[in-house]
């Protein structure tokens, strides 16, 4: 993973919510409790009889996942990164914390210690019993604690649901393809998707610098020059939560992703360039849609499940839910794979959505239901459902009254209906149900969808959230006739196969498990069947239908499977009217507007910047790209990967809403009496270890982890001219360097207990150095490295500064003014607080160099 900073770098975790499946319906949605979640009574008799009497599991192991899913979830996380990286963090966190904990006890009972998770390999995936408000406040944890919060900072590690991890090991992605995670936020899973697309880079690009050949018995394409070529486009439709994925894959600096914000049922078509006869388009290789649901699977962590689940929850949702699956398979390749999943554990947002897609594509010869048992072999999972009933609830308005009731095919929910409007007028039934939520009834063998081939883990399984996952494979173009609506596509299929084949279905039924709410029989027989469900509701557990798709003003141009532009207006076939053909608009340049501008590749900001560091002529110039209107490199310069950029440049003014790309690789040091183009430029955390494989000029070698301990806990250690610097064998090559930015490069050596790689970027000044790393990042690098929790970190500019600057106050004022003490290592963007010390530094140091510190002020107000 191209990470800033070694394992330090620039990376702050995002501190927003991020909770519930967002954009889902009352059962999953965002967890607004007030109350304790320990006080929650975890009973929902709806919930419970949809799932016990459902058929879903044998009425033993009913029980066991019921009891599972009542009980706390455990804490779980990842250790992330590059391969290597994530192995060597790892280590530190079995040897140092694992029997550290394992000898713990907390409330004079011993505590179980973490444990790796066995579904997934390498031991990289750990859970533990106690639970994290536990581990959060009792001292007996308190250095673990320490470890997470650090770790997870410096994207090390991901503090992810267990289950969560899953779709993306389903999904099989190879560096170099291009994948899509349509519903992306809050990012955990667009984080897993762009370390596989990421692969090994780093390893590879530094064999491709050093003149070695790449391996090319390795999967994946690396013909630019080691480089993965693949790309991420990390996709949600909610203003606020798209901002949260941003925040989340910020912090693995990768030039390969993109973030954008739209409806993901029409998600617009991408143009790639035209080869000047005909517009080509952007198909993925893989692509995933964990879609909104009711997250009824998440009841161990979300009290909303218990005080709010309603059938309508997931009926609600399954629309939507077909339309993104219905686009998503639209957008595939042909031989492509793609992944659904949802937290929720009803077959009406699962299976359902699932075949009534396939259907609408054209069947089982255009898509196909993927077995993928010897996936995660150690994953336990139970198979897909093939028959389910569906629950609904009517409503008599007057009098408030609510009836469950559970149907077996379409054709009863029909009839059920028709009896009831006939002779209880006044009972109100849910308009969301429609044929589509029902078992497909295949009219031959070779019809049937084999749905067992979807995946589903039950909470009691490994002791996890209640999960579904299907993996299709798109096997043929899916033809015009069929790209229309894929819910009435759906619908007209099931309407007339189940009219043909109610009697007899060609899938077996299990008769001991119906519990049928059909009209021919007597309403006292539905009362029977039903007695556990029908009762009166609380007004309030029956909350409004779920949210629905945001509308997207730009609605999708889809290219059909031959070329030509034809209209996927996905409400319009929601609505069952024809889809009308419409395209994207093109976007007004407004004030809220990011801006994405390439810097040619003869920018002589850039002939520069390259010179000065040496850089190979083989990493490539014209990938750089500016926030600005203007496209001038003023104070930040970020850089993007060949794909990213085309697709930015050729779609940004379509009305396509790119919100990120692009890893910040430089930011200017600005001086007041030198031109730009000549004014040294800092090394950013963020891109250092894209650039530095390439760099040949400024590189500092550090070999030992004494200087590395120095580096870190001083800031602006002084740097004598001539004779012993202090800074060990840095100190001697820093001599002979002059004002700047450079590499500070440190090799793994095991024997000298530098487990992986770094690389750090160090500003030298005329009389002292610095790492520009933050302080946070300094602590994390201690802990890691040093195992020292206490070390003080002393910073000779500032403390100076402070001392000044508190002899000055008291002279004058005599109280001083915290709020404008010196702060010189910001609380915000990381880069612009050190580049405030810096400025100081150099107005000391470097004289008439001298800095406008008006100018750095304004970037920390907003950099363009
Ligand atoms: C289950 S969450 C996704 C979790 C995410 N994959 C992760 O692992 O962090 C579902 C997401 O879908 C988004 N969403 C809801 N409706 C959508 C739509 N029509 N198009 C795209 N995203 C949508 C929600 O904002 C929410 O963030």
């Amino acid at each position: 993973m191209a990470r800033g900073g070694g394992r330090g770098g620039n990376r702050k975790p995002f501190r927003g919510r991020g909770r519930g499946r967002g954009g889902g319906g009352g059962g999953g949605g965002r967890d607004t409790r007030t109350e304790p979640w320990s006080t929650i009574e975890r009973k929902n008799d709806l919930f419970e009889s949809y799932y016990r009497m459902g058929g879903f599991l044998e009425e033993s192991e009913f029980e066991e996942m019921w009891k599972a899913l009542q009980a706390d979830l455990p804490n779980s996380f990842r250790f992330t990164g590059t391969k290597s990286d994530a192995l060597a963090v790892r280590e530190i966190f079995k040897q140092r914390y694992v029997p550290a904990i394992a000898s713990t006890k907390f409330e004079g009972k011993p505590v179980s210690p973490p444990e790796p998770v066995q579904a997934f390999p390498d031991e990289l995936v750990w859970h533990m019993k106690t639970h994290k408000k536990v581990i959060r406040r009792h001292a007996p944890f308190a250095d673990f604690q320490r470890f997470l919060v650090a770790e997870a900072a410096s994207g090390n590690i991901s503090r992810q649901e267990v289950v969560s991890m899953i779709p993306p090991h389903f999904l099989d992605v190879k560096p170099g393809m291009v994948v899509l995670d349509m519903c992306a936020a809050p990012g955990s899973k667009s984080a897993q998707l762009a370390e596989m697309i990421h692969g090994d880079e780093e390893e590879r690009v530094q064999r491709v610098a050093n003149g070695k050949s790449v391996d090319l018995e390795d999967e994946g394409d690396y013909s630019d020059d080691g480089r993965s070529t693949g790309l991420l486009i990390a996709n949600d439709s909610d203003y606020k939560r798209a901002g949260m994925l941003v925040h989340q894959v910020k912090r693995l600096n990768f030039p390969n992703l993109i973030v954008t914000q739209h409806d993901a049922s029409i998600f617009p078509s991408i143009e790639l360039s035209s080869d000047g006869q005909k517009k080509q388009y952007l198909k993925f290789d893989r692509i995933l849609a964990d879609v909104p649901c009711s997250g009824d699977g998440t009841a161990r962590k979300n009290p909303n499940v218990w005080q709010k689940w309603t059938p309508k929850d997931g009926t609600g949702l399954h629309n939507l839910q077909l339309r993104i699956l219905f686009r998503g398979l639209q957008m595939l390749k042909k031989g492509g794979r793609m992944v659904y999943s949802t937290c929720s554990m009803n077959p009406v947002e699962n299976e359902a959505v699932v075949a009534a897609a396939i259907e609408a594509c054209g069947g089982n010869s255009k898509i196909r239901l993927v077995d993928c048992s010897n996936n995660l072999p150690n994953l336990k999972r139970k198979p897909g459902l093939s028959v389910w009933k569906v629950l609904d609830t009517s409503s008599v308005t007057a009098g408030g009254e609510k009836t469950a009731h559970m149907f077996t095919n379409w054709e009863a929910y029909q009839k059920a209906k028709a009896k009831y409007e006939a002779e209880e007028p006044e009972r109100q039934f849910s308009t969301k149900i429609t044929a589509g939520c029902f078992p497909p009834v295949p009219q031959s063998p070779e019809e049937r969808i084999p749905l067992e081939h979807c995946i589903r883990v039950y909470p009691h399984l490994q002791d996890t959230g209640g999960f579904f996952i299907a993996v299709l494979e798109k096997l043929d173009d899916i033809k015009i006739a069929q790209v229309q609506n894929p819910e009435n596509a759906a619908k007209a299929h099931r309407s007339q196969t189940q009219a043909e084949t109610t009697t007899e279905s060609s899938v077996p039924t299990p008769a001991e498990n119906v519990v049928e709410a059909d009209a021919t029989k007597a309403e006292d027989d539905i009362s029977d069947v039903a007695a556990p469900l029908k009762r009166k509701l609380e007004e309030s557990g029956d909350t409004t239908p779920p949210k629905k798709a945001k509308t997207d003003e730009g609605a999708a141009v889809e290219p059909t499977e031959n070329g030509s532009a034809q209209s996927s207006d996905s409400k319009a076939a929601v609505n069952g009217s024809t889809p009308k053909e419409t395209r994207l608009k093109p976007e007004n340049q407004s004030q809220n507007k990011e801006y994405f501008e390439y810097l040619p590749s003869d920018d002589p900001t850039i002939a520069f910047i390259m010179d000065f560091f040496g850089i190979d002529s083989r990493f490539p110039r014209d990938r750089f790209m500016v926030k600005n209107k203007e496209g001038l490199s003023l104070n930040k310069i970020y850089y993007t990967s060949d794909l990213a950029k085309v697709i930015i440049s050729q779609n940004k003014d379509r009305g396509m809403k790119f919100i990120h790309c692009g890893v910040v690789m430089f930011v200017s040091h600005r001086m007041k009496d030198l031109d730009r183009n000549q004014a040294p430029w800092r090394l950013q955390n963020e891109g250092i270890r894209i650039l530095e494989p390439w760099a040949r000029k400024r590189i500092v070698k550090l070999e030992n982890k004494k200087t590395l301990h120095q580096l870190i806990i001083e800031m602006f250690p002084k740097l004598p001219k001539e004779g012993d610097t202090g800074l060990g064998e840095v100190g001697d090559q820093l001599q002979k360097m002059d004002v700047g930015c450079c590499f500070v490069r440190v090799e793994k050596d095991e024997e000298k207990g530098i487990p992986f790689r770094m690389v750090l970027s160090l500003w030298r000044h005329p009389g002292s150095a610095n790492l520009m790393v933050d302080k946070d990042d300094r602590r994390a690098m201690l802990l890691r490295l040093f195992n020292e929790k206490d070390t003080e970190i002393i910073n000779h500019v500032a403390d100076k500064a402070k001392a000044e600057q508190k002899a000055r106050d008291a002279e004058e004022a005599g109280d001083v003014d915290d709020a404008n003490d010196v702060k010189p290592d910001g609380e915000g963007d990381v880069s612009d607080g050190e580049q405030a010390t810096e400025a100081m530094v150099a107005e000391e140091e470097e004289g008439d160099m001298k800095v406008d510190i008006e100018e750095v002020e304004d970037v920390k107000m907003g950099d363009a």
